[in-house]
């Protein structure tokens, strides 16, 4: 089952406080981006990739394709001031009739194949479909630091990326997004706002967004261990 994929790096990564964008920092001799786009290279349902990059970045993101051999990425495209612009730019390129488009963060790179398949047979049969987890931590609404609500945890779920969408209702929703200055941090919110019915698949705690300084030992812990998943006596992480 083949599908396009558009993936956003053109974040600035403040909260990393890199002092670059974090797509750029090296774990064990590749860049984080490397690892996330080699994901998809040797994904055999993945048909392209459409890499999305800050203007002034554009070249040393191609340096990165290039050197590792990422034969996928049809283009490199410049985003926006947000996340949500990057996609939109993003998905944009794409072009041919309609298929099924998924969207991931450059940041993350430890996705599973087996999720990603999971994912991309449920966006077929459901029409939009998202990665997530069931949350662990107990979540309260909390306001001037007092905690105003403890919320029923059973039905909360931490949502990551991919997310898979038809490609023209994707397009038609950020569109619309656009048009009336509606917000979001993901693009399911998108789906959700225009009425769109998105199904949860679940995938790995491991498929983490590396954003603070500490993500990125969590990453080298992961790379390490995966590493080494050979054994089939060690725990798959
Ligand atoms: N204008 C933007 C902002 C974010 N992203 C991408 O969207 C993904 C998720 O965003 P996030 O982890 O928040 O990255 P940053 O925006 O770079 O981080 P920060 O908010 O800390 O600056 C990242 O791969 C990031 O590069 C993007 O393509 N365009
Ligand atoms: C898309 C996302 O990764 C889903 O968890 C997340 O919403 C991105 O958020 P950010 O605000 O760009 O960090």
């Amino acid at each position: 089952m083949m599908y396009s994929i558009v993936i956003p790096a053109a974040g600035q990564g403040k909260r990393m406080r890199a002092g670059k964008n974090k797509q750029f920092i090296v774990l064990n001799q590749i860049p984080l981006i490397a690892y996330t786009l080699k994901v998809f290279e040797e994904d055999e349902w993945c048909k392209q990739i459409i890499l999305v990059a800050n203007e002034s970045e554009v070249d040393a993101m191609q340096a990165i394709v290039d050197t590792h051999q990422i034969s996928k990425v049809s283009k490199i495209t410049v985003g926006g001031e947000e996340r949500q612009q990057s996609v939109y730019e993003g998905v944009k390129q794409l072009t041919g009739p309609d298929e099924i488009v998924l969207v991931h963060d450059g940041a993350r790179p430890f996705i599973r194949k087996a999720s990603i398949h999971r994912l991309v047979q449920a966006a077929k049969d459901a029409g939009s479909a998202v990665v997530a987890v069931p949350m662990k931590d107990t979540v309260k609404r909390v306001v001037n630091g007092t905690i105003e609500e403890t919320i029923n945890r059973s039905s909360l779920w931490s949502v990551q990326t991919p997310q898979a969408f038809w490609r023209d209702a994707l397009l038609a929703g950020h569109k619309k997004a656009e048009e009336q200055d509606f917000k979001a941090t993901d693009d399911a919110s998108i789906m959700e706002w225009i009425g769109a019915k998105v199904v949860v698949v679940e995938g790995d705690y491991s498929n983490l967004k590396i954003t603070t300084p500490e993500d990125l030992l969590m990453a080298e812990a992961i790379i390490r261990k995966r590493s080494l998943e050979h054994d089939s006596s060690r725990t798959r992480i």
